[in-house]
């Protein structure tokens, strides 16, 4: 079963684009990150075509997937950049990215993040508590800078995704009660060092269905014109990000489907003067990837068979953390005997190592699987838990493969300890 149209079998054996995945085992070892460039391309341009010339700012939400090279790749595609800390503003700014294409997000902005991203200029920072709208006023006004900002309200509408994923319920820690909005900006506009710029929303993650948003952008609406009432006007709409991908059988919302909804909807409503921001970050690269790992051991058990990989939890805490479901190919597939269930689990030593279960798999020791749909939230989760150093990132283009994260080294993982002075 493979669902992304840059990794297929050619001649029995899985490719990422061009390039064969046994090769890049051969070279790089496994566990490893494959991302295909040709994907990021594709999906930026399911964004941009359905864009077309309307006032469109698409800024990735990075933290489904910081590498460098991916940041360079949106970058150079026109994106701009949606920051969720000080460290992922130190990303952009290493590409060269334009702070002035970034928002920053978050619930507990520090003040020196605050500093860092008023001294590169950012677009707008997303204030989420009254706390922070003090915070932020303070840190600015001493540097003697201005803070463009905008409120990230929580609209109390359900994203219908995984719990955990959810953050536009009540219940939820994040952005500022819709009822409580009107207050909080017009604490902003007495306090010094802020200007209001936008209004912001994020309702959660892996959303397939348009309807949430539109419940979210009613009630965004209607708050942008009680605060126009009261004098306040907003140049822009920021809608967060959510869209979801397919991982087995979903059919997740297209940007266009969003877009063309959104965009009636202002126009219903006299508002399509307002920039709209983006924050998509799963959909423009969680079917870019990949992981390659390979089978260690395979132990019939009683109740169980397990297919032992050199992958696990610590490279992958999806299926853990969320039980969510990702597709494991086996690279080059073995024809013949009805095959039996594995559960597919690593060397990690937890009972929720795991990274698929109960998957009908024709497999032998030796063989290498392809985790599928692992572009997104994949290595930017992953840890050294069992002192396990991360796995390489490679990029493939066409024919060529590029490292664009080398494998850590194991003596890197405490190269920087110290045992505690003895007297
Ligand atoms: C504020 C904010 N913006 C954007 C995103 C990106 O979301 P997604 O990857 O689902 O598009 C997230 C993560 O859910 C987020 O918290
Ligand atoms: N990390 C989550 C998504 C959270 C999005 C961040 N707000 C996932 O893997 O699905």
């Amino acid at each position: 079963m493979t669902v992304a149209p840059h990794f297929q079998h050619k001649n029995g054996v899985l490719h990422a684009e061009d390039v064969a995945l046994p090769l890049l085992a051969q070279k790089h070892g496994t566990p490893l990150y494959v991302y295909s460039r040709q994907a990021l391309r594709d999906a930026w341009e399911s964004y941009r075509s359905a864009i077309g010339d309307r006032k469109v700012l698409v800024c990735y939400g990075m933290k489904a997937n910081s590498n460098l090279a991916v940041l360079h790749e949106f970058k150079t595609l026109g994106a701009g950049f949606d920051i969720v800390s000080g460290g992922e503003l130190a990303r952009v700014l290493a590409i060269g990215g334009d702070p002035s294409r970034i928002v920053f997000s978050g619930v507990g902005k520090q003040a020196w993040e605050m500093k860092a991203a008023l001294d590169a200029g950012v677009k707008c920072f997303n204030v989420e508590s009254e706390a922070e709208l003090l915070q932020l006023s303070a840190v600015a006004d001493a540097e003697g800078k201005t803070a463009p900002i905008s409120l990230r309200v929580n609209p109390d509408v359900d994203a219908k995704t995984h719990p955990y994923i959810s953050t536009g319920l009540k219940d939820n820690k994040f952005g500022i009660a819709i009822g409580h909005a009107l207050t909080v900006y017009q604490r902003a506009q007495s306090l010094p060092g802020l200007r209001i710029v936008g209004v912001d929303c994020h309702i959660g993650s892996q959303i397939t269905e348009v309807g949430p948003y539109l419940d979210a952008l009613d009630k965004l609406i209607k708050l942008i014109k009680t605060l126009a009432e009261h004098g306040i006007r907003l140049a822009h709409l920021d809608l967060g990000g959510g869209i979801g991908i397919r991982y087995t059988d979903e059919t997740p919302l297209s940007p266009a489907t969003l877009l063309d909804n959104v965009f009636q909807a202002l126009k219903d409503n006299g508002l399509e003067h307002l920039e709209l921001v983006l924050e998509p970050g799963r959909s423009l690269v969680g079917n870019a990837g990949v992981l390659l790992t390979k089978v260690e051991y395979l132990k019939h058990g009683e109740t169980k068979n397990f297919a032992i990989v050199d992958a696990a939890m610590n490279d992958l805490i999806r299926p853990t953390l969320y039980s969510a479901w990702h597709g494991v190919v086996p690279v080059v597939p073995r024809g013949g005997a009805e095959a039996p269930h594995y559960d597919v689990v690593g060397p990690v030593c937890e009972s929720g190592d795991w990274l698929a279960r109960d998957r009908q798999l024709n497999i032998q020791q030796g063989d290498l699987l392809a985790v599928m749909s692992a572009g997104a939230y994949a290595f930017t989760m992953a840890s050294q838990y069992n002192t396990r150093p991360r796995p390489a990132e490679i990029i493939v283009d066409g024919k060529a493969d590029h490292v664009v994260r080398p494998r850590e080294r194991i003596q890197d993982l405490f190269a920087t300890e110290t045992t505690l002075p003895t007297a």
